[in-house]
């Protein structure tokens, strides 16, 4: 029987309005998770300009909603402040980013945090790398002590790392003690999306690592239907609308496991 993982829908509105509209919309399609890009919440503010409090101020209030109504529904909850580099939509500052997940950590229910890796594996040892890994570093005790899960992950838009790469992507943030460990690359061929999914499953088979994958775009479209059997356990579909290319709807997700399901061997 094909495996299906977890599937989870982003949030993706820029004002408090079309969150509350979005979020309705969402728990209307039953997801298993709803992953709320805050990055995307902040991306029409000029964050340059604003304090660290004006930003806590901008999202209190649609944290305590979006944290109280997914524990009444049963809905698991993965905040993703996600920096530009990798794909986020606010020009925020990584030590800003980093502080603004740990007070969000601190106010209300939240069972999944998704870090990029490489806030932590960033090169050169500078004085602000040396701020941001004590932050990274408070984050996942804070973690371990609220029991929130720790997805650490790695995104490229433009291409696929090489399995070698993924792999060694995967110990780096295996050791440092992730509870799940995400990889989100845009293939440029269907070679590349075998070894997303190659690597996966050595993550989760070789490594015991829990993984989640997706290839993205067109091409890597059938990576998030078929992930579940190469270790992945989460997949994302679209909700209002894509927080990457290639997300599909929560229904022809169903369908397309239905109809693999439903024919008889
Ligand atoms: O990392 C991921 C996966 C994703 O990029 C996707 O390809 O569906 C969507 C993002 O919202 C999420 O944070």
């Amino acid at each position: 029987m094909i495996k299906r993982p977890k599937i989870c829908i982003p949030i993706v509105a820029t004002n408090y309005d079309d969150f509350i509209e979005e979020i309705n919309l969402i728990i209307g399609m039953k997801p298993d998770l709803i992953e709320w890009r805050v990055d995307q919440f902040l991306s029409l503010l000029e964050v340059s300009n604003l304090t660290v409090e004006d930003i806590k101020l901008e999202l209190v209030k649609p944290l305590m909603y979006v944290s109280s109504i997914l524990e009444h529904e049963k809905i698991e909850l993965i905040l993703t402040l996600r920096g530009k580099h990798e794909g986020g939509s606010a020009e925020l500052d990584d030590t800003v980013r980093m502080m603004l997940i740990f007070w969000a950590m601190t106010q209300c229910k939240i069972q999944y945090i998704d870090l990029e890796l490489e806030l932590y594996d960033h090169g050169d040892a500078t004085e602000k790398d040396e701020v941001l890994s004590l932050l990274f570093k408070q984050i996942v005790n804070e973690a371990r002590t609220q029991n929130i899960k720790l997805i650490l992950s790695n995104h490229d838009f433009t291409k696929t790392p090489s399995f070698q790469d993924m792999v060694a992507i995967i110990k780096r943030a295996q050791s440092l003690r992730a509870d799940l460990v995400k990889l989100a690359y845009m293939p440029s061929t269907s070679e590349d999306v075998l070894s997303l999914l190659a690597a996966s499953q050595y993550g989760a088979t070789v490594l015991n690592q829990r993984m989640i994958a997706l290839s993205m775009g067109e091409i890597g479209r059938i990576s998030r239907i078929i992930g579940g059997e190469f270790g992945s356990e989460i997949t994302f579909a679209r909700g209002t609308y894509p927080s990457a290319p290639g997300q599909m709807s929560i229904e022809s997700m169903l369908h397309s496991w239905d109809s693999v399901l439903m024919d008889e061997i």
